[in-house]
């Protein structure tokens, strides 16, 4: 039997834009009000994953949410028409209306945790999607990313869909972005790390001071728990608190992992030696590369802005590992002298390649950011729902669906136009088509 990373990237909705909405996320805050360029944005996103596809990788896709949330402001009290709610909420709540309208869901590296097979208990697949409670805009995501995840992967024998954890900051919970898993082969039993921010039951441990801690050592193990992981082959490594205030909302911004190979900067964990041994021992083979960037080499602040450890580490089907790292790591002095050194090193990777996601890196989004790896045999490859897989066909009719659809630009005003509501919902009820999805949008129920 083989096995198989499949990375799925969240296809950017048509309402991207940058609201300012991530406290603790530099570029979110950075960037807020600028005017954003959603089809920019969408084929950005696409081109990547078209590229990973040439490059031999079995690639997917997964929708986005229906922007703005309409059905969220009448639950808070918005009444009238469609258009009458998005009037009042711009003009009474402008804050919340922006919330409810963020496209945010394009970083499906917190659409969920996902533990393969080789793994869980019952040998089938697990998806847990993340509750994002700690950001209100993120929070209105789990349901209809768990229809979403359940329109792909669609087949009770091979996939475990579990409901999102309790919707409070206890058991905060951001999905893959805090998730990587090692092994030597994607088909055999891996070592899953689960990292968190703080403990949310045990307040005399160390936890940021500045900036939130959104993912907690509870929902952690309670993901763990769902998927059926033994033990033996789970990890749990709290983040270094001072790296969490300086701009490191996620681990996967100082972190990145695939198959035997941990890449992180020296001051990602709070007890680095401790991790380090915990994952050797319970990995079971020497052949494990720790990858440790040092701060002489790259600061946590030069990794903050330009997401050296957001890069995506991809097997290629020779077997060699490369990079995926934004334009941003090559814009970088240190960075790129950094990343040229690292192919010579004798680890497994081999070569980098440079993908411009600036529309989404200006909301704090690498390349890392926005994909959902699930490693999967080439038996549940064929369950999944083929239509969510890039191949030229789809690549092209999906460019298209763009050019239909999506505005060049959009700025805060353009987001109380009713027509937008329109636009959208007219480009998603195209799109459940084109991906054979059902109705997985408020809208459409
Ligand atoms: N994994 C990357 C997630 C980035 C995301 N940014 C945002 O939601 C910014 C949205 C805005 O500010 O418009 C976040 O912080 O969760």
């Amino acid at each position: 039997m083989k096995a198989f990373e499949v990375n799925f990237d969240g296809l950017v909705g048509p309402t991207h834009n940058y609201a300012g909405l991530s406290f603790g996320n530099v570029a979110s805050l950075n960037n807020a009000k600028a005017v954003s360029s959603p089809r920019q944005a969408a084929k950005q996103g696409l081109q990547k994953a078209k590229a990973l596809a040439d490059m031999g990788m079995l690639q997917g896709l997964l929708a986005p949410q229906e922007r703005p949330d309409v059905e969220t402001l009448r639950r808070i009290g918005f009444t009238g028409s469609d258009a009458q709610v998005l009037e009042k909420a711009a003009k009474q709540a402008p804050e919340i209306f922006l919330a409810c309208c963020s496209a945010s869901s394009m970083w499906t590296a917190n659409a969920a945790t996902v533990s393969p097979s080789a793994d869980t208990a019952d040998g089938r697949v697990h998806f847990t999607p993340a509750n994002l409670t700690n950001k209100f805009h993120r929070s209105l995501e789990p349901d209809v990313t768990g229809r979403i995840l359940k329109g792909t992967f669609a087949n009770e024998k091979y996939f475990n869909h579990h409901r999102h954890l309790p919707d409070n900051d206890h058991f905060g919970d951001e999905g893959a972005a805090n998730h990587t898993r090692l092994c030597s082969n994607y088909g055999h039993a891996g070592v899953e790390l689960f990292v968190f921010g703080k403990y949310a039951f045990d307040s005399s441990k160390p936890a940021p001071t500045k900036f939130p801690a959104r993912h907690t050592y509870e929902a952690c193990e309670a993901v763990a728990r769902l998927h059926g992981l033994s033990d033996d082959s789970v990890v749990y490594i709290q983040q270094n608190p001072d790296v969490i205030d300086q701009g490191v909302f996620h681990n996967d911004v100082i972190a990145v992992g695939n198959q035997n190979v941990l890449f992180y900067h020296e001051q990602a964990f709070a007890d680095t030696q401790k991790a380090l041994d915990e994952i050797r021992r319970k990995f079971g083979s020497d052949d494990l590369h720790f990858i440790e960037v040092k701060t002489s080499d790259v600061s946590v602040e030069e990794a903050v802005k330009t997401y050296l450890f957001n890069t995506q580490i991809i097997t290629l089907p020779d077997g060699d590992m490369a990079i995926i790292a934004p334009s941003e790591c090559q814009e970088s002095l240190a960075v790129s002298a950094y990343l040229d050194k690292l192919v010579t090193l004798g680890t497994p990777i081999k070569k980098v390649h440079y993908f411009d996601v600036k529309q989404s890196m200006k909301n704090g989004g690498g390349p890392a950011c926005l994909r959902l790896r699930v490693a999967l045999t080439d038996q549940e490859v064929a369950a999944v729902n083929q239509n969510t897989l890039i191949n030229d066909a789809q690549f092209n009719r999906l460019n298209q669906w763009v050019d239909k659809h999506y505005r060049d630009e959009l700025s805060f005003d353009d987001l109380r136009d009713p027509q937008l509501l329109i636009e959208s919902r007219d480009a998603l009820d195209e799109l459940t088509q084109i991906l054979k999805l059902g109705s997985v949008y408020p809208f459409q129920r």
